[in-house]
């Protein structure tokens, strides 16, 4: 049974500009707690600077909160931030297999794996160059490919997708809702309150660190739409 329950998080950032009487730490995340159950898909909205982003960090476990735990049950995959997890002075062929071996893959599916999700990215050629030289969107293309392949019974993602070319966003936002319909549990940050409303049953409106409103995604937005 997939769960994913945040209890208390709480996230800072030290600053380092030391200016006499102005704070050392910016507080992304202040006491932030909810719970999931499978089936759930949760939208996570608030202005520039609201915390989504820290929030989708801390549950994917590449942020450890200053406070408070995140427990999930079932295998968590994140699909945000093309760097997260690429090797920029790897090829794009060694990032695929250098992936799929931390994911617990043995060499033999790595390879066999490696493949299909070669040929899904369109790269072609720059497969045998360093990702440190390519452009942001083929960065991008490498590591939706690859993020998309995984299984994953916990889905946590932004809207980076968005910065593909026509051709190749039509592609993933297939496999997007793909991957959404067959994940246990879903976050999803976005500022698009249409995709929001068609993907998700559960909302969390953030403003400055804090839950404002957790519950019905409808209301969720119309909440952050008053405030
Ligand atoms: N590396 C960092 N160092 C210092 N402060 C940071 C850092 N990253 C984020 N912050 C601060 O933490 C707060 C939350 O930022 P976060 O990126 O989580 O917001 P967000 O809701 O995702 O915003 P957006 O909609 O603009 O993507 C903001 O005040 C931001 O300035």
């Amino acid at each position: 049974m997939t769960k994913l329950s945040a209890q208390d998080i709480t996230l800072k950032y030290p600053l380092f500009t030391a200016v006499r009487g102005q704070p050392t730490h910016q507080l992304a995340l202040d006491s932030v707690s909810f719970d999931l159950a499978e089936g759930d898909k949760l939208g996570v909205v608030g202005a520039n600077g609201a915390g989504k982003t820290s929030l989708l960090r801390v549950l994917s476990g590449v942020v450890i909160p200053d406070a408070g735990k995140v427990h999930s049950v079932g295998v968590v995959q994140s699909l945000m931030e093309t760097g997260l997890g690429i090797n920029g002075d790897a090829t794009g062929y060694e990032n695929i297999q250098l992936r799929l071996l931390a994911a617990g893959y043995t060499w033999k599916q790595a390879r066999e794996l490696s493949e299909p999700i070669a040929a899904y990215s369109e790269l072609d050629e720059y497969l045998e160059r360093p990702v440190d030289t390519y452009s942001r969107g083929m960065q991008l293309r490498l590591s939706f490919s690859i993020a998309t392949t995984l299984d994953a019974d916990i889905l946590i993602m932004d809207e980076w997708i968005g910065a593909g070319d026509a051709a190749f966003r039509e592609k993933a936002a297939q496999r997007m809702e793909e991957l959404v319909a067959a994940a246990g549990i879903v976050v999803l940050a976005s500022h698009n309150n249409r995709l929001l409303e068609r993907i998700c049953n559960k909302g969390l409106f953030l403003e400055k660190g804090k839950v404002r409103y957790f519950g019905d995604m409808g209301e969720a937005i119309r909440r952050y739409a008053e405030a």
